[in-house]
């Protein structure tokens, strides 16, 4: 990984989507190349009587970072469980990488390059930030764990070899000063990082983050919000996120896809979905 300095990171300011376009207007924004990464076509989710998610169907570009907003319960957190395979819809069809599937586990889907973040954080209190981003290497260590626990020969060095990859992290992150604290001991905001840190360990094309500012005080959003688009900008990574805060939606995405009830009611530009009337209803509860 080759990320910028902690002070050049924090420098750094988030710009809006819009003033970031390289001008050409058939081009998509950001470092998107139009090529479909994942398409989701037609999927229904349905828990007992429940309709989690009804008929839905939505692209994520490659290089894009894309949006997944709607009111609370419209099935948004069903959705990336579906895309990272801990969900199997009733119907409907995922596409990731050319490969269609309907059914997958999380650990097939991680070791072909999704990784995710969770709306409450997940990660190993009790352990430090080093080591909690280590556990993201997982995946990728060629020698099993019992070669690492007798950290002997060849399995010393890929572990060497694998926390220089995990200090390079958190320099980007600029969590050196907190890398041996446990994680438990942390102030929230950091958590999320430090959960952000763990999937970029996994080098995934495809990083789907679940309310990744929730609970952040507004300083804390923009550094999240920064380091989100220098993952994109600088690494390529593929973004899917969910959002409340639309402010964020807004600066942050190059497509919004909106749900409610289950159903997708709006996709497009956050310009276009702003001004959708369908969305507006949905945000100001008109009864339907
Ligand atoms: N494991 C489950 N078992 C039963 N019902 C579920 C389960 N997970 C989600 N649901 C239901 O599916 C619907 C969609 O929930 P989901 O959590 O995906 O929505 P959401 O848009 O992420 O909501 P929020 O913004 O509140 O997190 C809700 O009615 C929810 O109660």
């Amino acid at each position: 990984m080759n990320g910028p300095g902690p002070n050049e990171t924090a420098m750094r300011k988030a710009e809006p989507r819009a003033e970031r376009a390289d001008g050409a207007p058939s081009a998509p924004p950001g470092r998107s190349t139009g090529e479909v990464l994942l398409a989701v076509e037609n999927v229904s989710l349905r828990f007992g009587g429940v309709k989690a998610i009804s008929d839905v169907s939505f692209d994520i570009r490659k290089g894009e970072v894309r949006a997944i907003i709607g009111p609370n319960g419209a099935g948004k957190t069903s959705m990336l469980n579906v895309i990272n395979g801990f969900y199997h819809p009733q119907d409907g069809r995922i596409t990731f990488k050319g490969e269609t599937r309907s059914k997958m586990r999380p650990s097939v889907a991680a070791a072909q390059g999704i990784a995710r973040t969770f709306q409450n954080v997940a990660l190993f209190k009790g352990m430090t930030t080093l080591d909690n981003i280590m556990t993201g290497r997982a995946l990728k260590m060629r020698r099993g764990f019992f070669w690492q626990l007798w950290r002997h020969g060849p399995a010393m060095a890929e572990e060497v070899e694998h926390r220089k990859f995990v200090e390079e992290i958190i320099d980007f992150l600029d969590i050196e000063a907190v890398r041996k604290v446990p994680v438990g001991k942390l102030p929230y905001g950091l958590q999320k990082r430090v959960e952000l840190g763990r999937a970029l360990a996994m080098e995934p094309e495809l990083l789907l983050l679940d309310e990744p500012m929730a609970g952040m005080n507004l300083e804390e959003k923009e550094d999240m919000c920064r380091f989100i688009l220098d993952v994109n900008n600088e690494f390529g990574t593929t973004v899917a996120l969910i959002e409340h805060d639309m402010g964020v939606v807004m600066d942050l995405s190059d497509r919004v896809v909106v749900l409610e009830y289950g159903r997708k009611i709006a996709d497009g530009t956050p310009d276009e979905v702003k001004r959708d009337q369908k969305v507006i209803d949905a945000y100001l509860g008109v009864a339907h």
